[in-house]
């Protein structure tokens, strides 16, 4: 195995919404296209990009990341089977970067990870969540995955009624779960903006029948321990799917004292990004085995090799797999979630397009979702994605 080829380029993942704690008016991705070659005349291209969220890191990737990646020797790429070994690509990206203070640093690495993994598949001839189920499951991948519709952003001059018609697209599409963002009106005296936001709560809870646990709120890491407590109060009796990112992602003591309150599921993690973190939030988050949920997003914390350490931390920890649904909506959680047994994945069916969305030709029905077949993560056969990939290899 050898690395023959890195290209990077930083494009466009802006849009005019916002959430409780920022807009994505100039937001940015960072997609490569590594090209392998394995000794015996085969060549495969991954592609990676970052998800939403965190912005392009094209510093970070072209003096560091990309230099130590095309610096690897064989031996050091090369699994005991032949196979690509993104394992090994890992260690040798993160020499001589210090443990600790992850920032924007495992994003950069995250990108070339989910690139890797999809030459690695590529190379054996077998999509992705079949690689995983095959190398780290020792049994058959899932055979659909369960998926939500995430939206319900801030846009100017939304209202209630574009909320739920939004809400009512996502149902016709074929999803049941659908998720909605609140907390965005910093400011206003606590007891309007709950007000506000129960309005707009209980109009989505209406068009899903009156189900509350149809529905996903999302705060993004908007609240203190007060704010979360008082909204707590008023969700509770609602049931619903869950409670999302209350507070900020890194207290992991205030998330302690929130769940002894609020019994109905948290979910947390989108912005923990390695095992250590994901490991302090376990260890001294207070959140629950049976019922939270764990949303680490493999794209923007240190790639699928980082993932599969925090899945075997929470293993210790006696958490399921299942209780993990990534953040991001991409194909490549999805196709981690179908190869190990996660619980789901998020979709964003109408936001972040390109890279959010799945592979052409796989509808949502009741909320699940099919995987394709062809080699890699499978983001050929998406052709809004594929027409910015394409090009840069
Ligand atoms: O609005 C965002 O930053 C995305 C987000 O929280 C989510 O998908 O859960
Ligand atoms: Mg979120």
């Amino acid at each position: 195995m050898r690395i023959a080829d890195v290209k990077q380029a930083v494009v466009p993942i802006s849009s005019a919404i916002a959430n409780a704690y920022i807009d994505f008016s100039k937001m940015t991705a960072s997609v490569v296209a590594v090209t392998i070659e394995d000794g015996a005349g085969r060549r495969a291209t991954g592609y990676g990009f970052n998800s939403n969220g965190r912005y392009a890191q094209p510093g970070l990737l072209a003096e560091r990341f990309i230099p130590r990646l095309t610096g690897t020797t064989e031996a050091e790429i090369t699994r005991t089977d032949g196979g690509l070994d993104p394992v090994g690509a890992w260690a040798a990206m993160m020499k001589n970067e210090k443990p600790g203070g992850h920032g924007d640093r495992s994003v950069a690495v995250g990108v070339l990870d989910m690139a890797l993994w999809d030459a690695a598949a590529k190379l054996e001839g077998v999509p992705l969540w079949k690689l995983l189920a095959d190398r780290y499951r020792g049994g058959p991948a899932d055979e659909t995955a369960w998926v939500y519709a995430a939206g319900g952003y801030y846009h100017p001059g939304k209202g209630v009624d574009a909320l739920v018609e939004e809400m009512k697209r996502y149902l016709d599409m074929g999803y049941s779960t659908v998720k909605m963002k609140i907390g965005g009106a910093p400011g206003t005296p606590l007891k309007e903006a709950l007000a506000e936001d129960m309005a707009r709560i209980e109009a989505v809870v209406k068009l899903l029948g009156g189900e509350g646990s149809r529905l996903c709120v999302d705060v993004n890491g908007r609240f203190g321990l007060h704010a979360a407590l008082t909204y707590a109060a008023a969700l509770q009796p609602m049931n619903l799917r869950w409670y999302e990112e209350p507070l900020d992602p890194l207290d992991f003591a205030t998330h302690a004292t929130l769940a002894e309150h609020y019994l109905p599921p948290i979910a947390t993690g989108e912005n923990l990004f390695s095992m250590l973190d994901a490991r302090n939030l376990i260890r001294h988050g207070g959140l629950r085995p049976d019922r939270d949920i764990l949303q680490f997003d493999p794209a923007l914390s240190y790639g699928l090799v980082e993932y599969l350490r925090t899945l075997e931390m929470m293993a210790a920890h006696g958490w399921s797999p299942r209780r993990c649904v990534p953040h991001g909506g991409h194909q490549f959680a999805l196709n981690i979630a179908v190869g190990l047994g996660l619980g789901g994945n998020e979709s964003y069916p109408e936001v972040f397009a390109p890279f959010g969305g799945f592979a052409d030709d796989t509808p949502v029905t009741d909320s699940r979702i099919r995987m394709p077949t062809i080699p890699g993560i499978g983001f050929e056969a998406k052709s809004a994605l594929w027409a910015v990939l394409k090009d840069l290899a």
